[in-house]
C-alpha cells in the first residue's frame, strides 16, 4: 500500500540523498514529492522520475522490493554506484527503466530478465556494466528501446529475436565476434567501439574463404612446424637409440671378456712350454763375479724353484703360477712378465725364456754363473725354474721402466730401472 511506498522511498531518501532531500516528509501522502506519481486509483506510487538530482551512493535493497507498482523509473543522469538492486524484479509491471548515466556496474541480475516481461523501454547507456550481454534479452517481448552503449559488456552478442525492438544500441563496449542475423538491420553506429564484425560494419569476419590461398598455405605450414616432429621421426630416434645403447652394451661386454682372457692367458702362459735359448753373456766389462752362487731348492726337488745367492724363499713356484700376470715386453730370450703375487705381498719380473736347447745341466751352470754377477746397473737374478716345458727367471720388479724410458722420458734414477738390458 501507500504506507509502505512512502516507507520505501524514504529509504531511498537517506540512501542517496540529493533533491530528495527536499521532500516533504511531514506529509503522509507521498504523491506530491517531487518525481513521485502515483495512481489515485490504485492508491499507489507507479513512477519515479529524479533525472539528474544529485542522487549518488548505492541503491539498497528493500527499496523496489517495496515500490511493487512502479510502471517507470528514471534515475538518470546522477551519480548512482554499485550494483543493480535484485528486488528491482519485484516491479513486475516496470515499463520505462532509465538508468543512463550513472555509475552503475556489474552484472545485470539474472532474475531481471525473468521478471520484467513488460518493459518497454530500457536505457543503461554510459554505466560501468559488465558481463556479457544475456540472452535474456529475448524474454522482454514488448521492448522497443535498448540502449546499453558505453559500458563495459563483453563476448560476443547473442541473436535477439525482439520483433518490436526500434531503438538499439551497443557501441562502445568490448563486444567480439560477429553481429548476430537478427541485428544486422540495426544501423551500424549501434556497433561502433567494439570489436565486432560483419554486417552491418565494414570489417568483415575473418572465415576460411576470406584466408586468401598463400595466406592459408602458410598457415597451414606454420602449423606443421609448431606441431614438431613426426610421430615416424620420434619412432626412429628411439629406436636408433635403443639400438645404439644395445650395440655400446656388446661392445663393452666384448671387450670386458677379452681383457678377462688376455690376462687368464698372460696368466697360464706361464705354464707353457718354451725352451731357453743360449745365454749368451757378452763379459765382464762392468761386472763382478761372485764366488759360485749359492742356490736353495725349493722342495728339495730339481723341478723345483731354485732361490740364488741371499733370495730367501718366501715363495714357490704355485705362488708364482697363481700370481696375476701382464705382459711387459718382448725380448730375444722371451718374454718378461709382472707378477704380482697373490695378495699384492711382492712384485716380481719373471722372464719367460724361450727356445733353450741346452741340457738341464748346461742351463743350471749357466744361470747360476748369471746370478752370481753383482753390478749396480744389473738387477740381480732372484730365482730360476727348470723343467723341460719350461724355464723361467724370476728378477725383482723394477717399477720405473727401462733404460729406453729413462732415455727417452723422464725418469730421474738409473738405480731403479730394469738393468738386464743394460
Ligand atoms: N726386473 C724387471 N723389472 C721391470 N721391468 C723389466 C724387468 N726385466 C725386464 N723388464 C722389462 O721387460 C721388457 C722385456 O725385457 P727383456 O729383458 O725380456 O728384453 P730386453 O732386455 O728389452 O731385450 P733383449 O732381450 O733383446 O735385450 C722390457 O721393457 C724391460 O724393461
Amino acid at each position: 500500500d501507500l504506507t509502505s511506498d512512502r516507507a520505501a522511498l524514504l529509504s531511498l531518501r537517506s540512501a542517496v540523498g540529493g533533491r530528495t532531500l527536499f521532500w516533504p516528509t511531514a506529509q503522509q501522502n507521498p504523491c506530491n514529492w517531487s518525481g513521485v506519481q502515483c495512481d489515485t486509483t490504485l492508491n499507489r506510487v507507479t513512477a519515479l522520475h529524479l533525472p539528474g538530482v544529485s542522487l549518488s551512493g548505492q541503491l539498497p535493497l528493500g527499496i523496489f522490493g517495496n515500490l511493487t507498482r512502479l510502471r517507470t523509473i528514471s534515475l538518470r543522469f546522477n551519480s548512482l554506484s554499485g550494483p543493480l538492486p535484485s528486488d528491482l524484479s519485484s516491479c513486475i509491471g516496470l515499463r520505462n527503466l532509465y538508468l543512463q548515466g550513472n555509475r552503475f556496474s556489474g552484472a545485470l541480475p539474472e532474475i531481471l530478465f525473468t521478471s520484467l516481461r513488460d518493459l518497454v523501454r530500457l536505457d543503461l547507456a554510459a554505466n560501468n556494466f559488465s558481463g556479457e550481454i544475456s540472452n535474456g534479452f529475448n524474454n522482454f517481448t514488448r521492448l522497443r528501446t535498448l540502449y546499453l552503449e558505453n559500458n563495459k559488456f563483453s563476448g560476443s552478442l547473442p541473436e535477439l529475436e525482439i520483433p518490436k525492438l526500434e531503438q538499439f544500441n551497443v557501441s562502445f563496449n568490448n563486444l567480439n565476434g560477429s553481429v548476430p542475423k537478427s541485428l544486422r538491420s540495426k544501423p551500424k553506429e549501434s556497433f561502433a567501439g567494439n570489436s565486432l564484425c560483419g554486417s552491418p560494419l565494414d570489417r568483415l569476419c575473418p572465415s576460411k574463404e576470406d584466408v586468401p590461398p598463400a595466406i592459408s598455405v602458410d598457415l597451414r605450414r606454420n602449423r606443421k612446424k609448431k606441431n614438431g616432429l613426426s610421430g615416424g621421426a620420434i619412432a626412429g630416434i628411439v629406436i636408433g637409440s635403443v639400438l645404439g645403447l644395445v650395440v655400446l652394451l656388446a661392445l663393452l661386454f666384448f671387450l670386458c671378456r677379452k681383457r678377462r682372457s688376455s690376462l687368464k692367458n698372460g696368466a697360464t702362459k706361464l705354464t707353457d712350454a718354451e725352451f731357453l735359448g743360449e745365454m749368451q753373456l757378452t763379459g765382464s766389462n762392468g761386472f763382478s763375479l761372485d764366488a759360485p752362487a749359492t742356490s736353495s731348492m725349493m722342495g728339495g726337488g730339481n723341478k723345483k724353484l731354485v732361490f740364488l745367492r741371499n733370495s730367501s724363499a718366501i715363495f714357490d713356484l704355485e705362488d708364482l703360477l697363481r700370481a696375476s700376470a701382464e705382459v711387459l715386453g718382448k725380448g730375444t730370450f722371451g718374454t718378461a712378465y709382472k707378477a704380482v703375487l697373490e695378495g699384492g705381498m711382492m712384485m716380481l719380473a719373471v722372464k719367460r725364456l724361450k727356445d733353450v736347447t741346452d741340457s738341464e745341466a748346461e742351463f743350471r751352470e749357466k744361470i747360476e754363473f748369471v746370478g752370481a754377477m753383482d753390478h749396480q746397473n744389473l738387477v740381480p737374478l732372484k730365482a730360476y725354474y727348470y723343467n723341460k716345458d719350461e724355464k723361467l727367471l724370476v728378477y725383482d720388479y723394477m717399477p720405473m721402466g727401462s733404460l729406453s724410458a729413462l732415455l727417452h722420458g723422464s725418469i730421474p734414477s738409473p738405480s731403479l730401472i730394469s738393468n738386464n738390458v743394460v
